[in-house]
């Protein structure tokens, strides 16, 4: 029935003399998402990129390509011949095909023309599909300023596409065109949502969780777990680095101000997951911390914390607030996973009052009683690694 789906690149398609990298490995990445769907076939005309679908592969295709970063628009339509009798056929189709989804009283069609060597001009086009169509489809009228439904002819270079329905998509970078980051992946609402504000801008993620078993339990590892293969439908596989930190909270607990447990718990997060990093040739960290959310998230704190370590931190939540950062987890399908109760291993020793001002001297001095390098070379001896896969 020659379905496709045509796909709008967003920031990709400024790039300039660029332009063909970030359509190259956006390419890839559509190609690699739909492969399970029958190997539909993946190509570029012009500024667009284009899907050959079917009937039964057209929603799983469109659910799947809506997610992919660096894509603004899809649109689900058909293609055929530059063949003026076959657009009108694919017209009266494509309307009542969308009749038939929603109620529909009005509609008007909208003709672009890229090849301009096509030999009707668009106006013409226009008039002879608004007028086939009033007269083979039942209860419809035209409307030129507030349509139900509008039908957009594309005439390209090697065929001739119709539409009736766009769908947004996310927009940013396709993945992998902006550096590696390694995201601190807890089990809560937030750092899902950080890794994906900076997969979209083009970052090819890892991840990195800390865990306190048998403190923390094995079905909150699990919790985790599928916190990131949810994020791996956007972002594409990736490894999820699952450390214990059990004995440093213990030797933190034993030797250090009560009231520091926390800063300094997130300040050995931070130099462990710099060592990987460093390691893995990743670019970055990123952490779902929100500016004023809880005692570690005040700007001393945050101060001290990236002290701990000399790679970029970002932190793309910093100035959202928590009812923003809820909806954005609700729409990316993390938020059901994230409430659920399991245990955090930063709960295990809990400060009663833990430091807002933190400062950096105190907190080297507290350290200071610590065997820091062994703690952290005992953490990464006890590291596993996970694939994760959408
Ligand atoms: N167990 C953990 N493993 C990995 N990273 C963690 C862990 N706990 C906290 N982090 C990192 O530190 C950030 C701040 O954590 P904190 O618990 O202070 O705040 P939060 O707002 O509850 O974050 P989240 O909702 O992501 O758990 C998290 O967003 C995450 O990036």
């Amino acid at each position: 029935m020659n379905r496709i789906i045509s796909i709008s690149l967003g920031e990709a398609a400024l790039k300039g003399k660029n332009r063909s990298y970030f359509e190259n490995k956006l390419l890839h990445h559509i190609q690699r998402a739909v492969n399970d769907l029958g190997s539909p076939k993946v190509y570029k005309d012009m500024n667009k990129i284009f899907i050959e679908a079917t009937d039964d592969n057209i929603n799983s295709l469109v659910n799947r390509t809506k997610k992919i970063f660096g894509i603004i628009q899809v649109r689900p339509g058909f293609r055929m011949d530059k063949d003026i009798e076959d657009i009108k056929k694919k017209a009266i189709l494509a309307v009542e095909e969308a009749k038939s989804r929603r109620n529909i009283e009005t509609f008007k069609v909208k003709v672009k023309r890229a090849d301009k060597s096509f030999p009707i001009g668009s106006m013409e086009v226009t008039r002879m599909l608004g007028g086939t169509i009033l007269k083979n489809v039942n209860n419809i009228k035209v409307d030129v300023h507030n349509p139900d439904l509008y039908v957009y002819v594309d005439i390209r270079n090697d065929y001739a596409y119709i539409y009736t329905e766009k769908i947004k998509g996310y927009g940013g970078l396709p993945v992998g065109t902006n550096g590696r980051g390694l995201l601190l992946l807890s089990g809560g609402i937030d750092s899902p949502v950080a890794g994906f504000m900076m997969a979209k801008r083009g970052i090819k993620l890892d991840a990195i969780h800390y865990h306190s078993y048998p403190f923390t339990s094995e079905r909150a590892e699990e919790k985790v777990k599928k916190l990131a293969r949810i994020l791996s439908i956007y972002s594409g596989s990736f490894k999820l680095y699952s450390v214990n930190i059990l004995d440093i909270q213990k030797a933190i607990n034993e030797k250090c101000p009560e009231d520091e447990l926390t800063i300094i718990s997130r300040r050995f997060m931070m130099k462990i997951a710099e060592r990987i990093a460093k390691k893995e040739g990743i670019d970055a960290l990123i952490t779902g911390e929100s500016l004023g959310q809880v005692a570690s998230q005040t700007i001393k704190s945050l101060n001290v914390t990236n002290s701990s370590v000399d790679i970029p931190v970002f932190r793309p939540l910093i100035g959202m607030d928590k009812t923003d950062i809820i909806e954005v987890s609700k729409d990316i399908e993390t938020y059901e996973t994230s409430i659920l109760p399991y245990e955090d291993c930063c709960t295990v020793f809990l400060p009663k009052h833990p430091v807002t001002r933190p400062k950096l001297e105190k907190i080297e001095e507290s350290e200071s009683l610590l065997d820091s390098e062994k703690l952290i070379e005992n953490a990464l001896n006890s590291m596993k690694v996970i694939e994760i896969e959408p």
